[in-house]
């Protein structure tokens, strides 16, 4: 059927061609009730704020979580992968966690290509088990690797290493006590089976390891001399007591733990990856895994020093670039997301500038382009990248490259070389997540300015405007008991809330180019993420593909 498809868009029936469309994504910016928990809400966010006040005719909410972007239930909260996915593709396709649930209940991950790789190392050598340990559902989920740690040893793994990245970041702060707890009773239960499975080495994921888009390589190098080396600043017998330990540090906070490594009683390290032995990424999102599958799989690799590289099989849960086809060999097949309006556009001759700091560069590229890195069409595209702060909590500088980002993008709306720019504007999210409340009221108000920048400019060319968001994050910090109230301790303190939420998001349309009789159709109360792409073809006047998820604006006589 996707091959009988024509690339060549129909032009719209009544909206004309032409005009430059600015698509502004506000990433963790979600649509919540006024309350001082709400950093949206308590920013001064004039320009948005303006916005809504054209509802509902050019601003309404639409979901961002669940089954709406493809998660395997409506509990999921949303999150950057698979709402810039929805976002590009204007379809909604299951993704990575949903693929790797089946892939476990059905028991297809054992008969797999990648498992019967590494099941090669199994008689000889240990199976090493890399990735976030949380239930936050976002990169990975601790029930997927239970199962693959029971699954692996009835199929033959006999000596198993599990090195953890300690998340609070999609889970509450100090929460990884329980999660190394559930990992450690699941391992002695492999012990009394005759298996040798421990714990070998750790760390916070924003310390170690989990980096993207190529921010900090030296974040991946403290993973690799943990976890390859056997190497780092602390040595513990066993992983409960590390991240006890770790966290008695009155600044300690689980998304930066320092690196560790489990020894012996004569304090040698008892699980470096050497010659022989299987290694598994089991994160299924991409973005933060990418950079070690690098590491683990290119013979030529200059980044930092790997001071060994041993000869391993190594499989990630998913392929992470469909484009570089890393890693090669993987344990479950990634959704193939395919005909993204990124493509779409390129191939009817819209010229596309996309633009974003590092932490989020690959956001408005990879991920809304369906996993893919790289360009359809390098004549009609620029992807540019303002380099983000590097070895800082955000929370120290909540205004992030906001500002830069939109200078950028005026620039190009005005350069009038470009019919479509889109930006990922990151403070609500990034900022979100440190969970400093202060600081995210902060980031709040120079998104909200850097907005009006991208606007402003939008309003000189005659253009459109499309403002919308990924996920929520930033409008919720605050931890809830069922009943919506804030949970506080016996001090009275709240426990902030880093991890995104389940709130739907804004989507605003206007600008001058926007035709009178333009409005959101009232027809399609449960719309969310995957229903923009269609939206955005129609600004640019093409008629959408009738595989996508319907447009949400409707053309009426003025
Ligand atoms: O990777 C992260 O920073 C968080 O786990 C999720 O945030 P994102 O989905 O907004 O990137
Ligand atoms: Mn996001
Ligand atoms: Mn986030």
């Amino acid at each position: 059927m996707a091959e009988t498809r024509r690339w060549e868009l129909a032009a719209h029936r009544r909206l004309e061609k032409g005009k430059v469309v600015g698509v502004v994504v506000l990433d963790g910016w979600g649509e919540a009730a006024p309350d001082t928990f709400n950093c949206i809400h308590v920013a001064d966010t004039p320009t948005l704020d303006a916005l809504k006040k054209g509802g509902p005719e050019r601003w309404r909410v639409i979901k961002a979580h669940g089954t709406a972007v493809g998660l395997p239930t409506d509990d999921d909260m949303g999150n950057s992968e698979v709402g810039h996915n929805a976002l590009g593709a204007g379809q909604i396709y299951a993704q990575g966690a949903k693929l790797v649930d089946m892939a476990l209940a059905s028991g297809k991950i054992y008969e797999g290509e990648g498992f019967k790789y590494i099941q090669q190392s199994f008689e000889n050598g240990t199976l090493h088990l890399i990735g976030l340990l949380s239930d936050g559902g976002v990169h990975s989920r601790i029930d997927q690797l239970q199962l693959l740690l029971k699954g692996a040893s009835e199929h033959g793994a006999k000596r198993i290493r599990v090195h953890i990245l300690t998340d609070g970041r999609d889970v509450l702060d100090g929460s990884s006590v329980k999660f190394v707890e559930l990992i450690e009773n699941d391992l002695a239960k492999l012990r009394d089976k005759g298996v040798d499975a421990r714990i070998a080495s750790g760390g916070g994921r924003m310390y170690v390891t989990m980096d993207r888009y190529e921010n900090d390589w030296q974040v991946v190098k403290r993973g690799w001399d943990a976890q390859v080396l056997g190497e780092a600043p602390h040595k513990f017998q066993n992983a409960l007591e590390a991240v006890k330990k770790l966290r008695e540090d009155p600044k300690a906070n689980d998304q930066y733990l320092p690196p560790f490594v489990i020894v012996d009683e004569r304090g040698r390290p008892i699980g470096p990856i050497m010659d022989g032995d299987a290694v598994v990424t089991f994160n299924f999102r991409a973005d933060r895994m990418v950079m070690l599958a690098k590491a683990l799989e290119y013979e030529s690799f200059d980044k930092f020093d790997r001071v060994r590289f041993p000869k391993i099989r190594y499989a990630g849960m998913l392929q992470y670039d469909g484009e570089l086809k890393l890693p090669s060999h993987f344990l479950v097949a990634p959704p193939e997301i395919e005909r993204t309006s990124g493509e779409y556009l390129a191939r009817n001759g819209i010229r596309t500038y996309a633009c974003s700091e590092t932490v989020k560069f690959g956001h408005v590229t990879f991920f809304w382009n369906g996993n893919r890195s790289g360009y359809f069409h390098p004549n009609l595209e620029k992807y540019e990248e303002i380099p983000s702060d590097i070895g800082i909590p955000f929370n120290e500088q909540p205004k992030m490259k906001a500002v830069e980002i939109a200078k950028k993008t005026r620039d190009a709306i005005l350069s009038r070389k470009f019919d479509q720019v889109r930006v990922n504007i990151a403070n609500g999210d990034m900022v979100g997540h440190t969970g400093d409340i202060e600081a995210t009221i902060v980031g709040c108000k120079a998104a909200d300015e850097a907005v009006k920048i991208v606007l402003d400019a939008i309003e000189q060319v005659g253009g459109i405007f499309v403002v919308t968001a990924d996920h929520g994050n930033a409008e919720d910090m605050v931890k809830r008991d069922k009943s919506g109230k804030p949970l506080r301790d016996k001090d009275g303190n709240v426990q902030p809330l880093t991890s995104h939420t389940l709130n739907p998001v804004p989507i605003a349309i206007g600008g001058p180019g926007l035709q009178p009789g333009v409005r959101f159709r009232s027809d399609l109360p449960s719309a969310g993420l995957a229903n923009v792409a269609a939206t955005v073809m129609n600004l640019h006047g093409f008629e959408a593909p009738d595989h996508y998820e319907p447009t949400l604006i409707e053309v009426v006589d003025k």
